[in-house]
């Protein structure tokens, strides 16, 4: 799946383990992500995104926000004055599920200019 064709998705609800994509899945999913990488804790993806000040911050987090409540899927957030880390996780399947990559690849749109 390309990376517009995940950002053309929406998300649903996925609730237990057999919503969780193994290895091979992420990895291919991973490969269509521009800088995301799967967490320490091995349960989500991350990524960190720079900018030149705090007001350009905040709008990204704000745009983040909005879509998120649209897909009612919710990222862990984790902010300075020219960054925000993003970290995308499924907890009502206890680690990765498609509904992550599609939030992730919607970021991205957010971003293409
Ligand atoms: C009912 C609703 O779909 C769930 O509570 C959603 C809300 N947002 C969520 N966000 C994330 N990151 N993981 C979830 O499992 C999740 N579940």
């Amino acid at each position: 799946m390309t990376l517009n064709e995940l950002a053309a998705q929406h998300c649903v609800p996925r609730r237990g383990a057999e919503h969780a994509l193994d290895a091979a899945a992420v990895d291919g999913l991973l490969a269509q992500l521009p800088g995301w990488q799967r967490s320490a804790d091995g349960k989500g993806i991350v990524k960190d995104f720079r900018f030149d000040d705090f007001h350009r911050t905040l709008g990204f987090i704000n745009a983040v926000g909005f879509m998120a409540n649209r897909e009612d899927h919710h990222p862990d957030l984790e902010a300075g004055y020219g960054h925000c880390r993003l970290y995308w996780s499924t907890h009502d399947v206890g680690g990765l599920s498609l509904n992550d990559f599609i939030c992730a690849a919607k970021v991205e749109t957010l971003l293409a200019r």
